[in-house]
């Protein structure tokens, strides 16, 4: 496959003066992006696990990464870690880093695995370099190849030898079904795919780098955990550090560390792998996403959803037992879901009973025409019962305005949400004795309750998956997220699972399922629509602008570059 990696333009004399007189016509800071620390010889090696050829970045370029930094939400300074190649008909790799993008003389080792046992018989087990998951499934026969990532599983040559490798597990955030399982996948894949015995535990999430003694994990030790919700590890909010964990990895010899944790966490990764690599350790980071949410981008699901919205079904047969056993009974849950109403839809959408599901990137109001009220009014008129699901970042402008409360935040910097359950149970309440109406509201609130619970058998596997993937990618020398996309797990940028987050398109087929099943009303005009169809169009922009130039050798043709959606 004929490919170029994109290297940012090194620090010399004439591009320095280029660079200050781009900065004087040009005030983007991208314009003066940071130059990478990357000699080109380095950087033709780190290129090499994808046998690629690398190709400098001139200053005629710096428009094209000013676009690409538009289109796929990269920052400033992620711009030197960025790592994108293209192959023939539109094809993009948005590749990971290597330790040997800093570490050029790194030894390699035959992979242990294919001495296993159980792994040596597998036909085809190591995963060959070049192959590559594209991000979107979906094309047309004039179709860009588009984006894709690194298929993540075992390679031939590893970077590490079994006895050198000291692994380090950690999980952040809010809890998640599954947790435990991954720690305990990690431990055993580990310990019984490569060999290795020295896997620490960190107490109490990031702070526990620096703050807490570190355990001693063994597949012994961890042999039952899975059975068990939450994560024995304790986890916390807040607290990131970055030199003092990076610190502490290094005095104490850590050289893999695998980090579990939904999208603060995995900045917080990013921010550990940027200065683990500033200092030039020979350290692989791998993050495994949790998000009880379902809000990680690019990943199609994360570990743990498929439990919560199964077990959220508990909590809707509840409400709709008490709703249907009183006159004009009202019952009301809600289920997680800061900024994504991923599990409201689909424990809706699995449930029938629910009349009406409200989540955040759906706004709604509730006087008047068309509004909640009117519609609950008219639900209890016909069937004389009713059941609403509300994700518990839903209406919260509506709360903050009546209330006149101002915005707080947790230790991460999370908005912390108002209860829009116990809100709208007084909403409706106060309606329905204005009218003198009798009716009977029950509030059932199981949202701790559903991301408290060991993960069901389905999400087990996926854990275990994801947890060897991230073994697998650790001991091949790369640095990222790990993540299915279309099926077949890949590693991600670390960037690019956090610059932007994962919404219920409520444009899309999936939220018309919805509304047609509730048969709510939809609460959007159609300005709203044209809006919501505008935002989707610019979030669903392809990473990488078309018709550019970026030194490739077999550009593309005009015909295909000018294609409405880029090919991708
Ligand atoms: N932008 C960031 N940079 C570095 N660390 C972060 C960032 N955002 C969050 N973190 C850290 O990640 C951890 C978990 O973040 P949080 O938002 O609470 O949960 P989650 O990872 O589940 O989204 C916390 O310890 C927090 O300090
Ligand atoms: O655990 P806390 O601090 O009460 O926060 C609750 C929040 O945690 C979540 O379950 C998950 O959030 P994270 O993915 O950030 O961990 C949200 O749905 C919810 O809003
Ligand atoms: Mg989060």
């Amino acid at each position: 496959m004929a490919s170029s990696h994109i290297i940012l333009p090194p620090d010399d004399d004439e591009e320095e003066q280029r660079r200050r007189e781009d900065e004087e016509e040009d005030e983007d800071p991208w314009a003066r992006s940071v130059l990478p620390p990357l000699a080109p010889e380095q950087a033709m090696k780190a290129a090499a696990p994808f046998s690629a050829t690398c190709v400098r970045i001139s200053r005629d370029s710096y428009p094209n990464l000013r676009a690409l930094r538009d289109a796929s939400s990269v920052s400033l300074s992620d711009a030197a870690y960025v790592k994108i190649s293209e192959g023939d008909f539109g094809y993009i790799l948005d590749d990971v880093p290597h330790l040997i993008d800093y570490v050029p003389d790194a030894p390699t080792y035959p992979n242990p695995l294919q001495d296993h046992p159980a792994y040596s018989t597998v036909r085809q087990y190591f995963v060959n370099e070049d192959d590559t998951v594209p991000q979107k499934m979906v094309v047309q026969k004039n179709s860009r190849r588009g984006v894709h990532f690194r298929r993540a599983g075992p390679r031939q040559r590893v970077y590490f030898e079994s006895d050198e490798v000291k692994a380090c597990i950690v999980t952040c955030g809010g809890l998640c079904p599954g947790l435990n399982t991954v720690i305990r996948e990690l431990v055993c894949g580990l310990s019984h795919m490569y060999n290795v015995n020295k896997i620490y535990g960190i107490q109490n999430g990031y702070k526990g780098f620096y703050s807490s003694n570190y355990l001693t994990l063994t597949p012994k030790s961890v042999d039952d955990i899975h059975k068990r919700g939450g994560t024995i590890l304790g986890t916390s909010r807040g607290g990131h550090d970055t030199k003092k964990i990076v610190d502490n990895i290094q005095d104490r010899g850590i050289n893999q560390v695998y980090i579990i944790g939904g999208d603060g966490t995995q900045k917080g990764a990013y921010e550990i792998y940027k200065e683990i690599r500033k200092r030039g350790l020979k350290v692989s980071v791998a993050g495994v996403p949790k998000t009880i949410d379902n809000d990680i981008a690019i990943i199609d699901k994360s570990f743990g959803f498929d439990t919560a919205v199964e077990e959220a079904q508990r909590a809707i047969d509840s409400a709709h037992v008490e709703a249907c056993s009183a006159e004009n009974g009202i019952g009301l849950v809600k289920l997680m879901g800061r900024y994504s109403g991923f599990i409201a839809m689909y424990a809706t959408l699995a449930s029938r009973d629910v009349d009406c599901c409200l989540i955040p990137e759906s706004p709604f109001y509730m006087d008047g025409e068309g509004g909640l009220l009117q519609y609950i009014e008219k639900r209890l008129k016909e069937n004389k019962h009713m059941v609403i699901v509300v994700a518990e970042g839903a209406g919260q402008d509506l709360i903050a305005k009546s209330l006149s409360t101002s915005e707080q935040q947790d230790a991460s910097g999370n908005k912390l949400l108002l209860d829009i359950g116990l809100w709208l149970t007084h909403k409706i309440k106060d309606y329905f004795k204005s009218k003198n109406v009798e009716m009977t509201i029950k509030y059932i609130d199981p949202t701790y309750m559903i991301r408290a619970i060991p993960s069901n058998a389905s999400d087990n596997v996926y854990c275990t998956l994801l947890s060897h993937s991230a073994i697998h990618g650790a001991m091949a020398g790369y640095s990222s997220t790990v993540g299915m996309v279309n099926g077949r797990h890949t590693y991600i940028p670390f960037y690019r699972v956090t610059s932007t987050r994962n919404k219920v398109n409520i444009t899309d087929r999936m939220w018309a399922r919805l509304l047609s099943s509730t048969n709510q009303p939809s609460f959007i005009s159609p300005k709203d629509i044209d809006v919501a169809k505008e935002t989707d169009r610019i979030a669903n922009k392809p990473p990488l602008p078309t018709g550019i130039n970026y030194h490739v050798a077999n550009s593309l043709d005009q015909s295909a570059s000018s294609s409405t959606n880029g090919g991708i």
